[in-house]
């Protein structure tokens, strides 16, 4: 514990999140069903291993990575390692590919697979909803989330890869608004779509960034020579932190809560002890700057959002 610090952001309702999530359940984990072939033990001692570290452990699920039985277990295995007031959930509800009727069964499905009562953050996780294809509208999902809300079974309520004029539809229509917006973000993709990140500062709304570690997922051949890389290990060199920890720390600095996962135990490790070192406004602000000269590189939702590369660099 020595040495150990951790964050908190506080939502526009009052409550209170940590300001990073560790252990992200989808991407490398992401499977396209839940059978006993394709459970993943090594996922269950990730997560496993994330709930022995000290403080608040942030965990990121949702319905569409099937990743709810391995959740499950870890939980369950660690009921005496950690009590459920220290666990933070973050679930979301599927609405590119329909997976159970509507937020409401989502939620009672999800809650029964990861042994629990409520969930501390549930998400819709994409605007890419229709009535055709999901049985109701934008709003009337959002209406599922709000009563969710209110019947205390999910403590927080937000969205995924929500573009401006999405949230403005649900800005317009709601009586709670989202908490949370999370999206793609990181140095080389500083706005998923156009505006995103400033217009969820102006209404309250906290930007919560997945794929925060992008520019270290994909290099190119000749990455040690680019300023922005060459920066970035000099940071690590003098504050003697990975890489990672020093873009993780960059998008806290943005202030946005980087949603982050690995498969190896120091990583994990790593980005919970996040907050024990602080970087300067210049070096964040350099860091931001050299991040923008790299051309857009987007990772999800390419064939929604691809038409909006060229203002992904702009902040
Ligand atoms: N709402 C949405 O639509 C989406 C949400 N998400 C959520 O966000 C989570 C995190 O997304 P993800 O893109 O994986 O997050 P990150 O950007 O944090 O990347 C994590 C990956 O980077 C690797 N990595 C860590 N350190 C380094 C390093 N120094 N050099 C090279 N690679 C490194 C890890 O590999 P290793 O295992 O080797 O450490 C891991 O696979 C997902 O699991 C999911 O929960 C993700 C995508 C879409």
């Amino acid at each position: 514990m020595l040495g150990f610090k951790q964050e908190f952001t506080t939502l526009n309702n009052g409550n209170k999140m940590p300001s990073i999530a560790i252990i992200g359940t989808g991407t490398a984990w992401y499977k396209t069903e839940e059978t006993p072939e394709t459970f993943s033990q090594e996922l269950v001692d990730q997560i496993k291993y994330a709930l022995t570290l000290p403080g608040i452990v942030h965990i990121d699920a949702a319905e569409v990575y099937r990743t709810y039985p391995e959740v499950g277990k870890a939980l369950r295995e660690s009921h005496n390692v950690k009590p459920r007031d220290e666990i933070f959930i973050t679930d979301k509800y599927s609405t590119q590919l329909k997976i159970s009727e509507n937020p409401m069964v989502g939620l009672t499905n999800g809650l029964k697979k990861l042994g629990l009562d409520y969930v501390d953050l549930y998400l819709l996780h994409s605007p890419f909803i229709s009535k055709e294809k999901n049985g109701f509208t934008m709003e009337e999902a959002w209406k599922y989330m709000e009563d969710l809300y209110k019947a205390g079974k999910v403590k927080n309520i937000g969205v995924s890869n929500f573009s401006m004029a999405d949230l403005q539809r649900i800005l317009k229509s709601c009586e709670v608004k989202p908490q949370v917006n999370q999206i793609e973000f990181n140095a080389f993709l500083q706005n998923q779509t156009p505006g995103i990140v400033n217009f969820c500062r102006e209404n309250d709304i906290q930007v919560v960034a997945y794929t925060p570690l992008g520019p270290l997922q994909r290099k190119s051949k000749n990455f040690e020579q680019e300023n922005f890389h060459k920066f970035v290990k000099q940071l690590a060199e003098k504050y003697d932190k990975s890489e990672a920890q020093i873009l993780l720390r960059w998008v806290s600095k943005r202030g946005i809560i980087p949603v982050t996962t690995s498969s190896k135990e120091k990583r994990i490790k790593d980005a919970q002890y996040l907050f024990t070192f602080d970087l300067t406004d210049s070096e964040v602000e350099k860091i931001t700057q050299l991040g923008l000269k790299h051309e857009p590189q987007r990772m999800y939702w390419n064939d929604q959002y691809d038409k909006f590369n060229s203002q992904s660099q702009k902040i």
